[in-house]
């Protein structure tokens, strides 16, 4: 009974319909917002499961339902790819593309699935990009990207635009040097790379000393934003390689970076590094939104992050620049001096930047106060909505440590990562936090709070609803988007660490998102179980789930 598959045109992804979610964010600003309403504030608590659908995988489901008139696509850890029929749960096909023996997943999870024209896209773990029918499942192409044997990995959501599908490699932490690749999304073959680690005399170059910048780190590993009028599209990096800082003395650019790349020829056209010579690995991987914020009066085309760093960034993007607006913490942050009011350049307090041989605490922790999950916006609330963690701390040793490919190039110890964590006085009371922002006044309108933390990718709805999980006690949330009043939840069958989505159906909405703890959700656990005095285990296991109203 389903309709033929739709085409997915750049017309439709610059404007997608609200009864589809066609991309990573819902659309190209990177929100995180559907503009159904059918589902909302006053009805919520009748919110039931209309289906579910147990993945078969372990470990990080943190890819979105993606919706195209009825058709749902999601990926999974392993490199799975499963298609339904959205309404009713009936599976179309899968998909799943071995991965070589040797490679071991650091980060064993994928993002989900970018649908563009006629294909459906996705990229592996083992650096490939890789085509299929999104009707049969049938595989069209695939084009390698990089090497998994050093360390190259690839863990995003596609993004489709102009002809293109654009993705980036993962491996900060293999010492990997960073890019982000177009391809030609009906061939597969190269159309341009752009290294997010200069080369010696390219500009930027000198910020790396020596032969450093050939392991430089610097990956991409969460979907690039993408604005149609200038034809930028803006990509987060993250840290340098490897983790201690005089390794690499100077800027290390373009880490902890967002980049302005042209959609056609990746020429590099603007950039804002949020952190210099990065000694926390704060990935600054999360692209940054668009959006128009109101600002002492007047209107400033925005590109808005809320940093690992512990820093929420407003920047003013034009056609051939990224200029600084404001920046200030929205967790505790005791690593930052001062920020330049012109510049947004950082200064550091010298006793909390970790080297070689020293050991140093620092807040918040080098899972930041945000990690990758995505903050959302809506534009009937005019509020930015960020999953953060707050109040806690990280104690690292650096190690002096030689690259050797394929093998870890982090100069900490995975013993150290591993009991990292440092509580506060204020940690224990609570750490997870969903807040809501007014980022024009600089004013936090509310948080909630959790007890432990927070993992959760947000969504907001016209329904002024936020929806998010992320806790270590499996619930799923729905908020009122401009109170903050918790009005709904529903335990999940493990943790959801999974960025919802929203769609209709023969006038229908729909709720939809991927329950499955892991990856450093669960390392992170790990970390706490070490220093508090009570252990949580979070079953693993990804489940779809699928809700609707209510009768
Ligand atoms: O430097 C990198 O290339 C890289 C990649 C990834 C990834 O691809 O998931 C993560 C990280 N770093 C990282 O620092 C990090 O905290 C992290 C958390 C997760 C996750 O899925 O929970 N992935 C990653
Ligand atoms: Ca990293």
């Amino acid at each position: 009974q389903l309709k033929p598959y739709e085409p997915v045109t750049d017309a439709r992804m610059a404007n997608p319909e609200p009864a589809n979610w066609l991309m990573y964010r819902g659309n190209y600003a990177g929100w995180g917002y559907s503009p159904l309403d059918k589902i909302n504030d006053r009805n919520v608590g009748k919110l039931t499961l209309a289906w579910s659908y147990v993945t078969g995988m372990s470990e990080g489901h943190q890819a979105p339902p993606i919706v195209n008139n009825g058709y749902m696509y999601i990926s999974t850890p392993n490199n799975q790819v499963i298609a339904f029929e959205a309404k009713s749960g009936r599976e179309l096909w899968r998909y799943k593309k071995p991965i070589p023996e040797e490679l071991q997943q650091l980060h064993p999870t994928n993002r989900g699935v970018a649908l563009y024209k006629d294909k459906l896209y996705f990229a592996t773990t083992d650096a490939m990009v890789v085509a299929l029918d999104p009707v049969s499942g049938k595989e069209l192409w695939k084009q390698p990207i990089g090497d998994w044997k050093a360390g190259y990995y690839s863990t995003l959501a596609p993004l489709a635009a102009n002809g293109k599908v654009v993705v980036g490699v993962s491996g900060g932490e293999y010492g990997v040097r960073g890019y982000i690749v177009a391809l030609d999304g009906e061939t597969g073959k190269e159309v341009w790379r752009t290294y997010t680690v200069p080369a010696p005399g390219e500009p930027g170059g000198d910020s790396w000393p020596g032969e450093t910048y050939k392991n430089g780190g610097a990956s991409v590993w969460i979907t690039g934003t993408y604005d149609p009028e200038t034809r930028l599209s803006y990509w987060g990096t993250g840290n340098a390689a490897p983790w201690m800082p005089d390794t690499r003395q100077g800027d290390n650019l373009y880490a902890n970076s967002t980049l302005a790349l042209d959609i056609d020829t990746g020429a590099l056209k603007g950039y804002h590094q949020y952190h210099w010579n990065d000694a926390w690995d704060w990935d600054e991987v999360s692209a940054p939104l668009l959006i128009d914020v109101e600002r002492n009066g007047k209107k400033v085309k925005s590109l808005v992050h809320a940093g690992r760093n512990g820093y929420l960034w407003h920047l003013e993007r034009t056609s051939d620049r990224i200029n600084f607006v404001d920046a200030w913490p929205y967790v505790k942050q005791d690593v930052f001096a001062s920020v330049d009011p012109r510049t947004g350049r950082p200064t550091y307090r010298e006793d909390k930047r970790p080297g070689t041989g020293k050991t140093v605490s620092f807040c918040p922790s080098l899972w930041g106060g945000k990690d990758w999950f995505p903050e959302a916006y809506s534009p009937k609330t005019g509020m930015l909505y960020v999953p953060a963690n707050n109040n806690l701390c990280s104690e690292l040793k650096g190690e002096a440590v030689n690259y050797r490919k394929g093998e870890l190039y982090i100069g900490v110890s995975l013993d150290n990562i591993l009991t990292n964590v440092r509580m506060t006085d204020a940690s224990r009371q609570h750490i997870g936090e969903v807040q809501a922002w007014n980022v024009g006044a600089k004013k936090n309108v509310w948080t909630h709070k959790y007890p432990e933390m927070n993992w959760g990718p947000l969504m907001a709805t016209g329904g002024n609803l936020v929806f998010g999980g992320g806790t270590n006690d499996r619930m799923f949330r729905a908020f009122n988007a401009t109170t903050g009043q918790m009005l709904w939840e529903f335990p999940a069958s493990s943790g959801v660490t999974g960025v919802p989505s929203s769609f209709e159906v023969d006038g229908e909405q729909y709720i939809a998102v991927q329950a499955g703890w892991g990856v450093d959700a669960e390392r992170m656990q790990g970390a706490f179980n070490a220093v508090l005095k009570h252990k949580t285990t979070v079953p693993q296991g990804g489940t779809v789930m699928v809700f609707k109203l209510g009768r």
